[in-house]
């Protein structure tokens, strides 16, 4: 990914966290994901009276991606107003492992930016190619 993609992601969700719904927690969290074919889709949390059945920024871009027809994913920019990194959580970990080989989990709170990758966020991934291997 370019340095230029990369500040296109970050931008991207920037702007969808401006629509997080997170009345409960007060913690608004952006996503976005770049597709093979450099297109990006973005998501906020979205969160519910029963907490447990709140949706992660993450997956919510994932899921708009997918709904769009890009099944190959590149990169994902995850921002909030954290002083550490807003890592994905272990759900949206594995959520995005299925449609991504390794790749760069870009995190921004406005200040900071940090670089990880995502087989360093969940080595030892399960996979389809475990349920092939039976
Ligand atoms: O990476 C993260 C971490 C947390 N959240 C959301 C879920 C919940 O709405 C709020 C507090 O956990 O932040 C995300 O969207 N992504
Ligand atoms: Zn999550």
């Amino acid at each position: 990914m370019t340095a230029e993609q990369e500040d296109r992601l970050v931008r991207a969700a920037w702007e969808a966290r401006r629509h997080a719904y997170a009345p409960y927690s007060r913690f608004a969290v952006g996503a976005a994901v770049m597709a093979d074919d450099g297109q990006v889709f973005s998501g906020c949390n979205v969160e519910n009276a029963v907490y447990g059945a709140t949706l992660c920024a993450e997956r919510v871009a994932v899921g708009q991606a997918v709904a769009s027809g890009r099944r190959r994913l590149v990169a994902v920019a995850v921002v909030a107003e954290t002083s550490s990194p807003t890592t994905p959580c272990g759900t949206c970990r594995q959520v995005l492992t299925e449609f991504a080989q390794d790749m760069p989990v870009v995190i921004d709170n406005g200040r900071q930016r940090w670089h990880f990758r995502l087989a360093e966020l969940l080595p030892q991934a399960f996979g389809r190619s475990q349920l092939d291997g039976r």
